[in-house]
This record gives C-alpha cells, structure tokens and sequence, in this order.
C-alpha cells in the first residue's frame, strides 16, 4: 500500500518525453497491480520526472498556442518572462495569479488564525482557518513540500478557481516544509458522509447532483484538466447543499485529443482504460458512472475483497441492469448509467451528451421550469394543466410524469408507472422516445412518479467497507 501511495500523484502525460521508460511497452499484457509495479520503482521514475516536468511545462506552452478551440488552458508555469528559469517548486508556484499569490512572502499565521483539524487527507491535513481582517473562515489545506507534484495541484486549483462547482483557491503561503491553501470552506462535509447518512437517493436527487459534477467535469475538461479521481470523498457539500469539486491532487492537464499514461485513481472508481495505461478525458465520466451506480442502488459496481478481483470486475464485469434492485429503478436512469459505464471509450457518453441525456433533462429543475414554461402557452384554451394528462397507449411516446416529480419526497413506486412504455420493444428506442416525450408531456395532478432509488438504504459496506479495505483509496 505504501507503494500505492507513493504512486498516487505519479501520472504523467504523453507530453513526456521518456513514457516508454516510465510504461513498459508490453504493460498492455500486464496484470493491474504489474502495471503500477514499474510506476513504484521510483528513485529512477522520480529523477525522470523532473526533468519531465520541465518539458512538459515548456510543451505546455507550445500545446497553448496549437491547442485545438475549446480547450481554454491558463498560462503554463514559467511562461512569464521576468520569471528566473529553472527554479522548480517556487517558480512553479509564481504561475498562480496576484489574488492567490498575496500571502506567499507572508506568514500565514499572520493574516489568519489556524484551528482545528477538519479533515485528513494521505498527503496534508485541513484545518479551519479564520482570517483575521474579515473574520471569514476558510479551509487550509497544508501540503509537505516533499511531495512531488504539490505544484501541479496548486496551480491547477488556481487555473480552475472561480467556478461555482470548485472549491476556490483564497491564497498560497509558503514555509521552509510546506505550502498552505487557503480554500473557500465546506461546511456539509463530503458527499460520501451524506450518503452513508442519508441511504436514499431519489432519481430526482440524484439527476440534480450528476448534473452538478457533470457541469464541473465539463468545465475541467474545457479548461485542459482531467480530475482523474472523480469519487463521492472528493466531492465537497456547502452548507446550502452545492456541491464543490475538491482534491486536485490527481489532476493532470491535457491538450486536446492528449493520451494519458500513468496508472492513478481510486481502485473502486478507476476506468478500466486506466488499468490498460492509456486514456483520456473520459476517465473522469466513468467515475461518475460508477457514482451514480452508488447513488441509485447503494453499491459499488465493481467490487471483490482484493484490489485484483476490483480490477478484474471493472475489466469485466457484465452489469445486469434488468433485475433485482434494477427493477426499482427508472429505465432512463439505467441507460444513462450503462453509457457513462462503457467499457469502448469511444461508445461511453461524452459529458455534454449526459447534460442532455432525457433521465438528467427529465429530472433537473431548469428542464421543469422550461416545461412549465413551454407549457403556458399550450394550455391557452382555458384547461386547467393540471386536468391534463397522457393516457398510456394512447400516446405515441407515452411517458406519465405527474406533479410529484417535483418533490423530492420517497415513496418507492415500479418504475414502470413512472416511465411507461407500450411494449418491451421499445425499450431499445426509449431514450429518444422520451426525449420527444418530453416535448408533449402535459402535468397532472397529485399521481406521484417515481421518485426513490432503492427502499434499502445504502449499505456503509459500499463505501466504509471499500474504504477498510483500502479500495478506495487513491493510488
Ligand atoms: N475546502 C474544504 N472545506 C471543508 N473541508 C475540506 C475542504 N477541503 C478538504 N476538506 C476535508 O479534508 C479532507 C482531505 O482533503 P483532500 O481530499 O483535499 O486531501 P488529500 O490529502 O488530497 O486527500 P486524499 O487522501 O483523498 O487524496 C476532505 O476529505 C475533507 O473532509
């Protein structure tokens, strides 16, 4: 496990020039855990990787201007000219802009007051801080020096801050050992702690939260960075309930159509792409799949009691998304969750096609305002909407969805009365269908659709168990 950790932040991209030292070439025919070996031998991959990192900076610069349009990148570390070349971690942190660069040549102690610890990570802890000027608390996240790749964190933080779904970056301090982050707080705590509180997702709930992390990975990946370790423990609560992408330490940045190389992530959540060593952006949907899958049904998708039997379910585990607890769920939901959880990188859903996925348009408030508000004008003839209804099998894309699709209340009903289809067969068309349905759908009054995931609820065993074991934690 110590090797794994070690391993952690070790992913490197094809920018690199020495990859097939740092992968061997035959690591396609490798187990899992042989393709991390080579990664774990690291004085060598450690004395590469400096000097890797140097070029894929410079490459960094380069790839900026050749970056295809979509790909928004901030300005590669050292690309500042007044900058003296060759200074490694403190040049490397200069890259941040003035906001976050304000407490560097000061002592954080001295503009803010550290409390108590508020949560533990392999790599630093976090603590509450509170500035002493405004009195606003904050997070600050302490990062030893002597971890590698602490730059490539901070930067990527500062690259990413401002997006309501990321955790924003305040300020950087610097000490002889560490670095300090000063971060917005988040008082909800994870969403793994809410989950295993919480047992239920309902469908409503959980196509609010996906929407949410969606918008965020998207948001990552137009701005040429992979998350790499997408998982419920990196997901931050605010008070008010937002969610806030946390923990960049995995994070790599990528140019358009860029191939990923190192073995990183967290077993449970890991894409099995990732296992073979070559990958991209992707990545970061399966990991989402793999969440949604937890927040549906309250269990891991691929599971097994070593890191092996993980590795080898995520390779090739069928998922049997047709009976058991499936049943409870709507056919939408499944469909989405099996394209987000395809193994044929090319076929897996792209983030904006979840965003437009019927299952997230369906349940998402903006979608449900703008059907209210295509709504209006069509019951201008004076019929109250709410005497408004699709009769099953009269429709052609017969869906039924009532007034209670609004509430987030749970009250386990088969989805089949939620999500009604003429026949089995069309089950095959049914995402398209609905999308078109959801054009026609007209609001009747108090019929609840489905709006619960499983009655059971989630297991600890799917995350706590995971986590015993050591699966879940990031290699
Ligand atoms: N901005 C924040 N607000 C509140 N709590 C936070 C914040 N950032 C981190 N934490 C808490 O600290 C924990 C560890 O933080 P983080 O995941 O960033 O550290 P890490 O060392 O990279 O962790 P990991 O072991 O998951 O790689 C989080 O799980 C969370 O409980």
């Amino acid at each position: 496990m110590e090797l794994l950790r070690k391993k952690r932040k070790g992913g490197e991209t094809q920018a690199c020039s020495d990859p097939p030292e740092i992968l061997p070439s035959n690591h396609k025919s490798q187990s899992p855990l042989s393709i991390i070996g080579p990664h774990l031998s690291l004085e060598d991959y450690s004395r590469r990787k400096k000097k890797c990192k140097e070029e894929v900076a410079a490459e960094a610069a380069i790839s900026c201007k050749n970056r295809l349009t979509g790909i928004v990148t901030a300005p590669p570390c050292g690309s500042s000219s007044s900058d003296p070349p060759g200074r490694g971690l403190k040049r490397k942190i200069g890259c941040i802009d003035a906001a976050t660069r304000i407490g560097r040549k000061k002592k954080i102690e001295q503009e803010y007051v550290l409390g108590a610890a508020i949560g533990k990570g392999k790599f630093g802890s976090v603590r509450l801080c509170r500035c002493r000027a405004s009195g606003a608390e904050f997070a600050c996240k302490t990062l030893c020096k002597l971890e590698e790749t602490v730059h490539r964190e901070v930067e990527i933080m500062q690259h990413l801050s401002g997006h309501p779904g990321v955790v924003t970056l305040k300020a950087v301090y610097e000490d002889s050992d560490s670095f300090h982050l000063v971060m917005e707080l988040c008082s909800g705590g994870r969403l793994l702690d809410q989950m295993a509180r919480k047992g239920c997702y309902s469908e409503q709930q959980a196509a609010n939260l996906l929407r949410e992390l969606i918008l965020v990975i998207k948001y990552c990946h137009d701005m040429g960075v992979v998350h790499r370790d997408i998982k419920p423990e990196n997901i931050l609560l605010t008070t008010s309930g937002k969610m806030k992408l946390a923990d960049f330490g995995l994070a790599v940045r990528i140019s358009n159509g860029q191939r990923l190389f190192g073995v990183v992530g967290s077993p449970a959540y890991v894409a099995p792409e990732v296992l073979v060593g070559d990958y991209s952006e992707k990545v970061d949907i399966w990991g989402a799949g793999v969440l949604l899958h937890t927040l549906l049904v309250g269990v891991l998708p691929f599971r097994g009691d070593s890191l092996e039997a993980v590795f080898e379910a995520i390779k090739s585990v069928k998922l049997d998304f047709h009976s058991g607890i499936w049943e409870s769920v709507s056919r939408p939901a499944r469909d989405l969750i099996e394209r987000m959880l395809t193994r044929d990188v090319s076929e897996r859903i792209t983030a904006d096609e979840v965003l437009r996925h019927p299952w997230i348009l369906f349940y998402t408030e903006r979608t449900l305002k703008t059907l209210s508000m295509k709504l209006k004008p069509r019951n201008n003839v004076g019929v109250p909407v709410r005497q408004l209804t699709i009769t099953p099998g009269v429709e052609s894309n017969m869906i039924r969805i009532t007034s209670g699709s609004l509430s987030d209340d749970c009250s386990p009903v088969s989805s089949c009365d939620s999500w009604s289809c003429k026949s089995e067969e069309q089950d095959c068309g049914l995402v398209d269908a609905l999308a078109v349905a959801i054009s026609r759908v007209r609001i009747s009054e108090p019929k609840r659709t489905r709006l619960c995931g499983p009655t059971i609820p989630i297991p600890q065993e799917c995350s706590s168990n995971m986590k015993a074991n050591n699966l879940c934690t990031a290699f």
